[in-house]
């Protein structure tokens, strides 16, 4: 074994972590997770608004403190791992970008629906000119065939991304898709190949080993599963799974148990699990981020979150129609007490 780390894990607990918090990360907060992180040896640490950068909004769910501010605190403990904020162009722009790049983040995760690798263009140059990373995470890949999501990832190689990444954002993906997404497009690209899972069908693990087995080096991780849903692929056991399969990922595998045992665990309410709603977003093959607005309206109007979470998955909606889950809920409402009529 070298000391050259064979897979590199981002850890995304500071951002997708935002939605299974309602967004309310401190500074304290994320300073002392980043440390433990960095001293822990994880080489990329994602720190954003749940949906990314500018993402705070009625909408998608206000911020207890500015992004801009956990990414300063991120950095300034940060001095190893590289700092990465994520952005959906049209939520974040260009403008974002450059503040946070300012502050010193050194990745830029460009994420757009699976289909839709167009509206990454500018966002992906943009970052490469200010000297960062970047990164086309195509989201909801469980939507789009293999020649799809092909034809879509080389586009965002086109557009200059060192890396694209199949992310499982519903967590419905199983193993032998992962198989064939990971195989079709390490056979047609010649950038490096990633992994965002969610675990809501218990397959997050499953698949990132899968995802390895077949070319992806760029596998993402939240420590404690503190991600939207039923979280991702739990980093610290990842790194010690990979350990014992001799693979180097360079992240110690006792600091990393002791960053979720000590000081992520003592921030979460409720411990993350598979939930029923967290199981109904992966068999229905909804967007995790989902899971909390769902909640909420189903509580609004007096019905089972289940119902709304099958009908969204059956209009294959897609992120940013978060509205729709208020609309779904209405409709389901109104049906139910048409019934009882
Ligand atoms: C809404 C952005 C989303 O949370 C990005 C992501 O992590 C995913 O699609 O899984
Ligand atoms: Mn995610």
């Amino acid at each position: 074994m070298t000391n050259a780390r064979d897979i590199f894990i981002t850890e995304v607990a500071l951002r997708d972590g935002s939605h299974a918090i309602a967004h309310q990360f401190t500074v304290d907060q994320v300073q002392k997770v980043a440390k433990s992180l960095n001293d822990a040896g994880v080489p990329y640490i994602e720190v954003a608004h749940g949906d990314g950068l500018s993402g705070s909004s009625l909408q998608y769910g206000l911020s207890r403190t500015n992004e801009m501010e956990l990414i300063e605190a991120a950095v300034s403990v940060a001095d190893r791992a590289k700092i990465a904020v994520l952005l959906i162009p049209g939520i974040g722009t260009v403008k974002e970008l450059k503040e946070a790049a300012k502050l010193g983040a050194k990745m830029a995760r460009i994420a757009t629906h699976v289909t839709e690798a167009d509206v990454a263009p500018q966002h992906i140059a943009a970052a490469k000119e200010l000297g960062m990373e970047t990164v086309g995470f195509l989201m909801m890949s469980h939507m789009a065939p293999v020649d799809k999501l092909v034809e879509q990832a080389k586009k965002m190689e086109s557009y200059g991304a060192d890396t694209v990444y199949v992310v499982d954002s519903a967590g419905a993906l199983l193993p032998d898709q992962v198989r064939e997404k990971i195989r079709a497009l390490k056979q047609s690209l010649g950038i490096h190949i990633g992994f965002h899972g969610h675990n809501n069908l218990s397959l997050a693990m499953a698949n990132s080993l899968v995802a390895i087995e077949e070319g992806a080096t760029r596998i993402d991780g939240s420590v404690r599963c503190l991600g939207a849903g039923a979280g991702n692929t739990q980093t610290e056991v990842l790194t010690a799974v990979l350990d014992r399969m001799g693979i180097h990922t360079g992240i110690d595998v006792y600091k990393m148990m002791d960053v979720a045992e000590e000081t992520v665990a003592p921030i979460l309410q409720t411990p993350q699990e598979i939930t029923r709603d967290s199981l109904v977003l992966g068999y229905a093959g909804v967007y995790s981020s989902f899971a909390l607005h769902a909640k909420r309206a189903a509580a609004r109007f007096g019905i089972d979150s289940r119902d709304i979470l099958i009908e969204l998955g059956k209009r294959k909606v897609v992120g940013g129609q978060e509205d729709m889950i208020v609309d779904v809920a209405a409709e389901i409402a109104n049906v139910k007490s048409q019934e009882m009529l």
